[in-house]
């Protein structure tokens, strides 16, 4: 998917919110459990339950991956539900050398239909750039993440003497390998206080920002500092969605809590962004 449909999408729907689908089998509505495929169901009645309100969904793969093959097989049929217009991230924060990347573009890209894909910056280009071989495939880069362990490497001033942390450098230097197309970046709502610097580096690309809900983040704030002309933002919330009840009224509690969120990212549009 282009970054212009992408935002055609946002302004469509006045909505740059993305459900996080976390989906553990331990937490799943008892009612659920006699169906054949309690995974999927639980995705289905999400997904139509929210559709109008979103303009992505990022399944985390480690949900689907420990269930084993059963857990691919609720992962493609997910997929295959999500509307076509919907943008469909795989958090699977992949990157190895060169020829692995390439088979891990492959899974996400083509034996699945993905539009993009989270890779993790630290192994550098030779294991990014494999991913970035189709257009309309994007890259979501691990840039500044939304948790506590952030300040270990993220955070580290580098020697060189220009003050930088290690998180910029790693969004100055991979801003160079594609453009703002294909390449977004992870940037955790926890980390408000870091979005001016990264909006500095990177003022023109998509942020995708998990961190709000369950873990704290605030969506004013980051809205705030974090808008660009395109919007520039795809917030993600799982658990504060997908689990906001655990009974037979799972979807409609889902789109409760979603609807409120796409009410507040509204007026946020029109107060950043519809005015430009
Ligand atoms: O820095 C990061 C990168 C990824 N995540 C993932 O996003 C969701 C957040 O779920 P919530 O339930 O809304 O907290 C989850 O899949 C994480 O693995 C992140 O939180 N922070």
């Amino acid at each position: 998917m282009t970054r212009e449909k992408l935002f055609e999408q946002i302004l469509q729907k006045k909505s740059y919110l993305c459900i996080g689908l976390d989906t553990d089998p331990k937490r799943l509505p008892e009612h659920l459990m006699d169906a054949e495929d309690p995974v999927f169901e639980f995705n289905r009645q999400i997904i139509e339950a929210t559709a109008d309100l979103c303009v992505a969904y990022k399944p985390n793969i480690a949900f689907y991956e420990a269930q084993g093959p059963k857990g691919w097989v609720s992962l493609e049929k997910t997929l295959e539900v999500i509307p076509e217009e919907i943008f469909t991230i795989a958090d699977a924060k992949r990157g190895d050398i060169g020829n692995t990347s390439e088979l891990y573009a492959r899974a996400f890209f083509e034996t699945m239909n993905f539009n993009a894909v989270t890779v993790a910056p630290y192994m550098g280009s030779d294991s990014v750039k494999p991913f970035l071989v189709q257009p309309g495939r994007w890259v979501i880069l691990l840039a500044l993440t939304s948790n506590p362990g952030s300040q270990d490497f993220q955070m580290l001033k580098l020697s060189d003497g220009n003050e930088e942390y290690l998180f910029e450098q790693v969004l100055r230097e991979s801003a160079n390998w594609a453009s703002v197309g294909q390449m977004m970046y992870v940037v955790g709502a926890t980390q408000a206080e870091y979005i001016e610097r990264v909006r500095a580096i990177v003022p023109n690309h998509f942020l995708l920002v998990p961190g709000v809900g369950a873990q704290g983040g605030s969506l004013e704030e980051i809205s705030r500092l974090g808008m660009n002309q395109q919007c520039g933002l795809l917030i993600n919330s799982s658990r504060a969605i997908i689990y906001a009840s655990s009974g037979r009224d799972f979807a409609d509690r889902a789109r409760e809590a979603a609807l409120e969120v796409q009410k507040e990212m509204e007026q946020y549009l029109e107060q950043y962004v519809m005015h430009l």
